[in-house]
């Protein structure tokens, strides 16, 4: 039987796929089934009624190139009934008017596609000038920044994942 939350990232420099690893060890056994979307096929997205969506922000506020690559695939994905959390890695200091671009770009896409966004994040904490992936004034997912605040990740996945336990009803 395959595990109830599908993660799905991409990551050029590992930051992203580290951050996903903590994510399922934070879910627990058996919770989480990790995806590296270079691998990844359209027909993976059915099996999972649960998604997380993680990609870097690279090239000023673009998608990582896995992502990017498969980003005409998502119009082929039927996203309705599916709860979809998004995170990313960024650097808000080097990159303070493209910060996490991309988690913006894969919500407003999968979200035209049908699904509905969990998992929204304060801003308060971070220091930046403009974000695609804002919503009312809230990230559209976890906002992790390895570049300039490691020291936070720990404590901010451990919030994030309680809160999406709770969102997805698990
Ligand atoms: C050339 C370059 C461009 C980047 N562009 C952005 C950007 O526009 N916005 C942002 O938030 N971070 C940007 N970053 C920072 C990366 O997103 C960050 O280091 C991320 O954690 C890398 O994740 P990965 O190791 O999973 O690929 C950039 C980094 C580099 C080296």
């Amino acid at each position: 039987m395959s595990k109830k939350i599908g993660l799905f990232y991409g990551t050029q420099t590992g930051k992203t796929e580290s951050v996903a690893e903590i994510i399922e060890d934070e879910f627990g056994d058996d919770v989480v089934t990790l995806q590296d979307i270079s691998q990844a096929e359209t027909a993976d997205f059915d099996e999972y009624q649960y998604l997380i969506i993680g990609c870097p922000t690279w090239n000023i506020g673009e998608l990582q190139s896995d992502w990017e690559g498969f980003f005409p695939e998502l119009d082929n994905i039927d996203f309705t009934g599916k709860l979809v959390a998004y995170f990313g890695t960024g650097d808000q200091i080097g990159y303070a008017d493209n910060f996490q671009d991309a988690m913006g770009i894969l919500e407003e896409k999968i979200s035209q596609k049908g699904g509905k966004t969990v998992g929204y994040w304060p801003t308060e904490g971070y220091d930046f000038n403009d974000s695609k992936a804002l919503r009312n004034g809230k990230f559209v997912g976890l906002a992790i920044d390895e570049d300039n605040q490691s020291d936070l990740t720990g404590d901010r996945i451990k919030a994030w994942v309680a809160q999406l336990k709770t969102e997805f009803g698990l």
